[in-house]
């Protein structure tokens, strides 16, 4: 069985508030694009992950598959299982690379073993794995609350813009960038500035962590500006970095050309 976890990006995002936990409440949108790992998985002697693609750091047990194998497998009699990841999605970009494979190989599981476990089960399974995971789950368009794991459902179609994703070559570690921000609570709500056209999100709908983000990385702020040079008709920092996305109704056949060396291009 072969699945394809997909990235997500911020549409806003508000750090609301610190918990006594240590942990923030928020308050963005998120949103599935494209952007997609390919995760395999078949029935062998003993569980094991192999990997391709991006490398990511850390050993096999320490991956969010196994994470996921291993979460489930308390619960459930599985047979042990071989998985195959090829990495496409950037981690320590904000885009949920980790929690969309994690979210994935839960679903895989469910579904290839009928464990029968409901949307509402899984989505509390996935949020022992990472505060992103519960929204790969539904994996629709959705304004979130708490940590980031309540969810509910919003009514955004970027289907006639083009999503392109710009990444510097180093990451931001999501710990860092959340220990570096003062919460405040918003003016505005965000699942209301985001049914405003695309064109007027650029002075409304903000990503608070650009504000702690940029001065210590000047790059990812240069790469908003270049998406908006080129005419993106919005643009912002995705998470908590390191990654940048914009949306474009017209993309210049020449884009890649303005785009520095080092810095990766997905669309
Ligand atoms: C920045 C975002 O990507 C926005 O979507 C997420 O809030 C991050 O979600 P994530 O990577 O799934 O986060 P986790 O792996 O659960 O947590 C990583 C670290 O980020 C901090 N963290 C994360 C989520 C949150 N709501 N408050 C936090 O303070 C915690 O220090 C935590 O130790
Ligand atoms: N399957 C996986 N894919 C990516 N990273 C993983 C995976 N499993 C474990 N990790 C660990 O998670 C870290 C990346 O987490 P981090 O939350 O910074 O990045 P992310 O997946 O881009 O999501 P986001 O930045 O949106 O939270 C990696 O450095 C790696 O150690």
């Amino acid at each position: 069985m072969i699945v394809f976890p997909n990235a997500k990006i911020n549409i806003g995002l508000h750090v609301v508030a610190k918990r006594p936990d240590g942990y923030h409440n928020l308050e963005t949108v998120f949103y599935p694009v494209q952007l997609s790992d390919a995760l395999e998985m078949a029935e062998s002697r003993e569980t094991k992950l192999t990997t391709s693609g991006i490398e990511v750091d850390g050993p096999p047990e320490k991956n969010l598959v196994l994470k996921a194998w291993q979460l489930l497998s308390r619960d459930f009699d599985l047979p042990p299982v071989h998985f195959h990841l090829h990495k496409n999605i950037p981690f320590g970009a904000g885009l949920g690379g980790g929690s969309a494979d994690a979210a994935f190989t839960l679903k895989m599981l469910n579904d290839f073993f009928s464990l029968q476990i409901g949307p509402g089960e899984l989505k509390k399974y996935a949020s022992t794995l990472g505060a992103d995971c519960p929204f790969f789950i539904e994996n629709k368009s959705a304004f979130a609350t708490g940590i980031g794991n309540e969810l509910s459902p919003v009514d955004i179609d970027l289907s006639e813009f083009q999503v392109v994703i710009l990444k510097p070559g180093f990451s931001v570690s999501t710990q860092e960038a959340y220990g570096n921000i003062v919460p405040a609570h918003p003016e505005f709500n965000l699942a209301e500035l985001a049914k405003l056209p695309v064109e007027r999100w650029k002075e409304t709908v903000i990503n608070d962590f650009e504000k702690s983000v940029f001065p210590a990385y000047p790059e990812i702020k240069k790469c908003r500006e270049i998406l908006y040079q080129q005419g993106a008709n919005y643009a912002s920092m995705t998470g908590s970095g390191s990654a940048v996305f914009g949306l474009f109704r017209h993309l210049p056949a020449d884009f890649d050309n303005f785009i520095p060396r080092g810095i990766y291009i997905y669309r």
